[in-house]
């Protein structure tokens, strides 16, 4: 089945389920999104100027038969290029590494510390919103205060908030309030991030895909841990974009259409609910913040 679809603020259509391609490298990424186009039925890639990967996609959509506008393709505006001028730059230049002439979804990789240039780096985001170049925009990491900062400011709202999120953080104060604010909630980490460790200075390693309350519910529905946890996100009203590079699993998490989780089941996932991040809180980082 294809993904549910979820309609964003501005008025643009984004598959419920995708692709996460960080820490793959150009050519696992485009073999994974090839495979997941092509074979598996995504319709959605997230990729981010920082992963270095955006070639990587460029190439898959290039020599797919799914045509690019059938695709949602969102990529992020790293740290160093935040700015107006700079971030005008950087569009261009992942516009170009994409091998596409518009991204559906074009976000604020982190808020940082300097208000002022925040403020700047998304008025070079409406401008681009403007130019049709990015169907939608948005933001990532952003707090309720961040978001509060563009709301008070007028002008456009982010469609999306791609934050950490997953059973140990499910994020409800950033949900609350995005929801009051029309602002879609995407879930990064969906899955607990990475096998071997956390990369924030308070994380821990994953352990969600070997909880015994995970791999309990997996039991019951004859699904696996992975499955359990992306049905929480969707189920959860969440935009989720599981990484994978391995067939066998692209396929895996997005075979989730032929079972429902029950109110019981939820309700134990809702006790793994401890804080735990697997990176950095959004008011901690600034790394590659320009000087
Ligand atoms: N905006 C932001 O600041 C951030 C955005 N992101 C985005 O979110 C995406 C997803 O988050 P990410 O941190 O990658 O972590 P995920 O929670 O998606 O977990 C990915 C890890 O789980 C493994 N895995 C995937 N599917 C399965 C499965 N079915 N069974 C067992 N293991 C599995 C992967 O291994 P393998 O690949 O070897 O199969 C990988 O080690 C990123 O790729 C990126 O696009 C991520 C971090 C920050
Ligand atoms: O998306 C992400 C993954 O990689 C980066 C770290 O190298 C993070 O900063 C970021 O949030």
């Amino acid at each position: 089945m294809t993904p549910p679809t979820i309609t964003l603020n501005s008025g643009t259509t984004i598959p419920q389920l995708g692709l996460g391609v960080w820490q793959a490298t150009n050519d696992e990424t485009e073999r994974a999104v090839r495979y997941a186009i092509d074979e598996a039925g995504y319709r959605h890639i997230d990729t981010a100027a920082a992963y270095g990967n955006e070639e990587g996609v460029g190439r898959a959509l290039a020599a797919s038969s799914v045509p690019r506008e059938d695709v949602f393709v969102t990529t992020k505006l790293w740290n160093a290029d935040q700015g107006y001028e700079p971030a005008l730059k950087a569009f261009d230049t992942s516009l170009e590494k994409l091998g596409t002439d518009y991204v559906d979804l074009y976000l604020i990789h982190w808020p940082l510390q300097d208000r002022d240039r925040l403020l700047r780096t998304w008025d070079a985001l409406e401008k681009i919103a403007g130019s049709g170049r990015a169907k939608a925009i948005g933001v990532c990491n952003f707090e309720p205060h961040h978001l509060q900062l563009l709301i008070d400011r007028g002008g456009m709202l982010p469609a999306v908030d791609q934050v950490e999120l997953h059973p140990h953080l499910p994020q409800q104060e950033i949900r609350r309030f995005a929801s009051e604010h029309g602002i879609a909630v995407e879930s990064w980490s969906p899955l607990g991030g990475t096998s071997n460790s956390g990369w924030g200075p308070n994380s821990k390693p994953n352990t969600l895909l070997v909880d015994p309350i995970v791999t309990r519910i997996a039991d019951r529905h004859s699904k696996s841990a992975a499955q359990v946890l992306i049905r929480w996100h969707l189920q959860n009203g969440l935009i989720v974009i599981p990484k994978s590079v391995h067939e066998q699993r692209i396929s895996q998490n997005i075979d989730v259409f032929d079972f429902e989780l029950d109110e019981l089941d939820l309700s134990e996932l809702d006790t793994l609910d401890d804080g735990t991040r697997v990176g950095m809180h959004p008011d901690e980082m600034n790394i590659g913040a320009p000087a």
